[in-house]
């Protein structure tokens, strides 16, 4: 559905130039739900506005949806619907008006429009808001229609730019339920950027992770924690013990990375819920009792740190502070 080979963009602005994105590789089949997650200032949205052929790419080549994105883009946008960050709805147009005109602007008949536009306002639970002005929507509800606007042409694929930014998480797991229904339902290909780590791992059968312009990992959420070696554990230990749990965990199979911090234990270990009773066991053996214990399974904030030496979180901070400098 998607096959980009070298995809970049260069952006020339107050005499810096900005490699957003460096030659960039992607494939997509039709059916999956890929997600395109990476901190702010990654690349996501460059990429996104060069698939959906609102914005030239410097370098690269790539076929969307069946048409060739540089020889037939007229082609291309007939059959993607792209969703922008923050959507572009009319605040002063009621609900069935915006995906009236949508329909219509894709040459729908009126007719056809408004049997699509409820088909949709159904499925994306919008049936009854018909009439409200779509400035007195919730959030969640807005977001929603920005999605049954970018479906009113029956695209098979769509692109979804920070879907869920700016919403509670409790309207954020709806609209996961939304978009995997998409999927599940109606057979649509859906390709999402993000920056949440949790929307990353529960929506997305297959993860691209971008950082500074390339895509650094591709895999499944769990593929990829699977590439972080083993969980986390911490303990909380008796003043003075430190070097003797740290040598008693350091003999546990597999463990590694072991350190000692004031009175905390660390180290990493294969599957830390079926080696805590051995540690346990040896500890109390030697007389020691641990105060608190802590396994964390690794998170896809762990693979972005084991991948490029900074947390999802530090990347973002720094690419604020870049921002604020240059401004
Ligand atoms: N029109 C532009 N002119 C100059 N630089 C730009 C332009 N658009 C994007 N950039 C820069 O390119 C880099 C990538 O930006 P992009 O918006 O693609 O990132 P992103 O991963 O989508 O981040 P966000 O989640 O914040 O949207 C950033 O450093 C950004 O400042």
């Amino acid at each position: 559905m998607i096959k980009a080979r070298g995809l970049a963009r260069r952006f020339v602005a107050r005499g810096r130039t900005v490699n957003a994105v460096k030659g960039v590789d992607l494939d997509v089949q039709a059916g999956e739900l890929v997600g395109f997650l990476g901190p702010n200032g990654a690349g996501k949205t460059t990429t996104l506005r060069m698939l959906t052929t609102l914005l030239k790419p410097t370098e690269g080549t790539a076929t969307v949806a069946g048409h060739d994105l540089r020889a037939d883009p007229i082609g291309v946008r007939g059959r993607i619907g792209y969703v922008a960050q923050g959507g572009g709805t009319a605040p002063e147009c009621t609900v069935a008006n915006e995906l009236e005109l949508q329909g219509r602007l894709y040459r729908l008949s009126k007719a056809d429009a408004i049997r699509r536009g409820t088909e949709l306002a159904d499925q994306l639970d919008l049936a009854g808001l018909d009439k409200r002005l779509t400035r007195t929507l919730s959030g969640g509800q807005r977001r929603r229609l920005d999605i049954a606007l970018g479906l009113i042409h029956s695209p098979p694929l769509i692109f979804l730019d920070e879907p869920t930014t700016g919403l509670d998480p409790q309207s954020r797991a709806n609209l996961w339920e939304h978009i995997r229904g998409l999927r599940a339902e109606h057979g649509v290909t859906v390709f999402l950027t993000t920056h949440y780590l949790e929307e990353a791992d529960a929506l997305a059968d297959r993860l691209l992770v971008i950082d500074d312009g390339e895509i650094v990992a591709e895999g499944s959420p769990d593929s990829l924690k699977a590439r972080v070696s083993g969980d986390a554990v911490s303990l909380a230990v008796p003043e003075g013990s430190g070097g003797k749990v740290a040598e008693i965990a350091g003999r546990l199979p597999g463990a590694h990375d072991v350190s000692t911090v004031d009175n905390e234990v660390r180290f990493r270990v294969p599957r830390g819920d079926t080696a805590m009773p051995e540690l346990l066991r040896a500890l109390d053996a030697e007389g020691i009792q641990t105060q608190a214990m802590q396994v964390h399974r690794p998170t896809l904030d762990d693979v972005f740190l084991t991948l490029t030496g900074r947390t999802l979180r530090d990347a973002e901070q720094a690419e604020t502070r870049e921002e604020s400098h240059v401004a």
